[in-house]
């Protein structure tokens, strides 16, 4: 089967997609043909979703050479056995053939007809199967894609899952794939079971397709099919190059959205992986065990070379034998992204605990592990957290951004950004540090003038802030709108005179109006001398304290690292503090 696909006429070019999502908002037409779906028998049903998921007419029609011009913007549904007879000579620029195959038959799809089709979907009458359906023919037809949205973000990663059998990950994927990007279904690790209670050398086409349908109905995430060789700690074996295209090939036509395509397979085979590869993206990947490989060599210019000819990304994995080597290839890493500043992205790490550095400082589709998985998939594999962990330790997580963003969402709980515009705010704080949150903060807001009292703005954080230099020049500002102490908790109390001077309890008697001080919001955590919350509040100011923005805090940092949304009332109860 293999050996026929690589024999065919030359490739068909597709009507080149717009490229589904433009920066994750934008849906594209994508793939204008006629789609043609084949269906097996008692199934003419699936043709009806699909119909109805693209918003299109229906009709049956007997065979491919029944399909014309004038079904364009109607989908055809043709039966199996009349499929068999003519879609090997079907029109490739006026229908894309999607050959559809229920599983819970208990039949494997028509090998010829898997062949031949452009794609194939497979599916289970379950609950996951329109959404799944959806999924599916958006992405194969072009009118989505992740690979794009994926590579503008500052860091991605990838869960290589290595369970036998996908169905034991399913119950905890949710938990497996928080922060990750994509999920990686290592093909070489699946064990299909035999009637004699042995396992098959390889698992079967047909297997391996119900294994790759029942990760996608249970995720939302791309999923990355690889067929490790035996040679670079997987289980495929090497004899036969020929199987990995036949494999790789038909993760295409299953519309998975990476293929993983290694480096050492005949170019022939990438070239027509890379070229019949539709909305798929290849990650071309090169794994070095011998632990002789050096980044500093002509060899690893012209492994990413080679790479970059058929690869959307190129991945570079190696074994070092010293910490330097890390270095190494972060030299490499600055060198590839300068010299190719159009080339494809470069995910590259070193292998073993001596590599974990490297692990943590690669951006691009890094291979993460995670406690609940059976074994890692190399060597020196960390888990998300440990990843982000060993950021954090190191300053690169974008805490202070984060943090600005709960602020903000704190401020903005009972006032409307509208209510800052061009109104004055006063931050106290020991250090420029401490008060940069606030200052992003209020900027997001488009805040007025900003007075600053313990310490004075520098640079970037300067414009339109002003230092309090005396009681004079206290005296002399108009009621601020919004005060923010970012004071440690032992000096908290100095903020207390300013809650007083700006009372609006005093000037208004009671009455909160228009243009008085509105918000106090104390960034302190921990024992402190008075209680600026309690002073703010009897002077007329609506108070927040350090338990409202860590939790807005943690709620944004859910939803902008790992992309989960919480309520803010969760983390607040959560935290063990009431609601208020
Ligand atoms: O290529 C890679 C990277 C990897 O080898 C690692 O080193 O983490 C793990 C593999 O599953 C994946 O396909």
């Amino acid at each position: 089967m293999a050996t026929k696909q690589l024999q065919a006429a030359p490739t068909p070019t597709r009507p080149r997609s717009t490229n589904g999502v433009i920066n994750g908002t934008q849906a594209g037409t994508g793939d204008t043909r006629i789609v043609a779906i084949v269906y097996g028998q008692g199934q003419e049903e699936i043709v009806s979703v699909f119909a109805d998921v693209l918003g299109k007419p229906y009709r049956l029609a007997s065979g491919f050479l029944a399909v014309g011009n004038e079904d364009y913007g109607t989908v055809i549904g043709i039966a199996a056995s009349n499929a068999k007879v003519d879609i090997e000579s079907r029109d490739e620029s006026l229908v894309v053939a999607i050959n559809s195959h229920c599983v819970n038959l208990g039949m494997p799809p028509d090998v010829d007809l898997s062949s031949a089709s452009d794609y194939e979907f497979l599916y289970t009458e379950s609950p996951f199967f329109r959404r799944d359906l959806s999924r599916f023919i958006a992405f194969t037809l072009g009118q989505i894609s992740h690979h794009e949205t994926l590579i503008t973000k500052p860091r991605t990663y990838f869960i290589s899952t290595t369970f036998p059998d996908v169905r034991t990950a399913l119950s905890n994927l949710d938990i497996l794939s928080v922060g990750s990007d994509a999920v990686e279904i290592r093909v070489d690790l699946l064990k299909e079971p035999l009637p004699d209670g042995t396992f098959s050398s390889i698992p079967s086409l047909s297997y391996v397709g119900e294994q790759v349908m029942l990760l996608r109905q249970r995720t939302e995430l791309p999923i990355i099919f690889t067929t490790r060789c035996t040679r670079e700690n997987g289980r495929f074996p090497m004899d036969n190059p020929e199987l990995y295209y036949q494999y790789l090939y038909r993760a295409i036509q299953w519309g998975c959205e990476y293929i993983d395509v290694e480096i050492w397979l005949p170019e022939e085979i990438r070239r027509k992986l890379f070229e019949k590869r539709g909305n798929s993206r290849i990650i071309s990947a090169f794994h070095d065990f011998s632990g002789t490989f050096k980044w500093p060599s002509p060899q690893a210019q012209s492994i990413f070379e080679e790479s970059r000819k058929y690869g959307d990304i190129v991945k570079m994995i190696t074994s070092i034998n010293s910490m330097s080597e890390n270095y190494e290839l972060e030299y490499f890493r600055s060198q590839i992204k300068l010299n190719n500043p159009d080339g494809p992205p470069l995910s590259a790490v070193n292998m073993g605990q001596l590599g974990q550095l490297s692990r943590a400082l690669n951006t691009v589709f890094s291979p993460i592990t995670h406690p609940l998985l059976p074994i890692v998939a190399a060597p020196g594999q960390m888990s998300a957290a440990e990843i982000n962990g060993a950021l954090s330790t190191m300053g690169q997580l974008p805490k202070k951004n984060i943090y600005a963003i709960g602020i903000r969402a704190t401020l903005t709980r009972d006032f409307a950004p509208s209510a800052y515009k061009d109104r004055a705010a006063i931050i106290l704080s020991s250090s420029r540090e401490d008060a940069a949150s606030a200052i992003f903060a209020l900027r997001s807001l488009n805040i007025g003038k900003i007075y600053t009292v313990g310490f004075k703005a520098h640079g970037p954080l300067a414009l339109g802030v002003e230092p309090f230099t005396s009681i004079e020049s206290v005296q002399r500002v108009d009621q601020p709108f919004v005060i923010i102490s970012a004071l440690p908790p032992g000096k908290s109390h100095l903020v207390q005179p300013l809650l007083r001077h700006f009372s609006t309890v005093k000037r208004t008697g009671g009455s909160n109006g228009v243009g008085m001080g509105k918000i106090f919001v104390d960034l302190a955590n921990g024992p402190r001398k008075g209680d600026p919350l309690a002073v703010a509040e009897q002077n007329g100011w609506t108070a927040y304290g350090f338990a409202d923005t860590s939790a807005f805090t943690t709620v944004e940092t859910l939803r902008l690292l790992v992309g989960q949304n919480v309520p803010y009332s969760f983390v607040r109860l959560a935290s063990g503090r009431g609601l208020c």
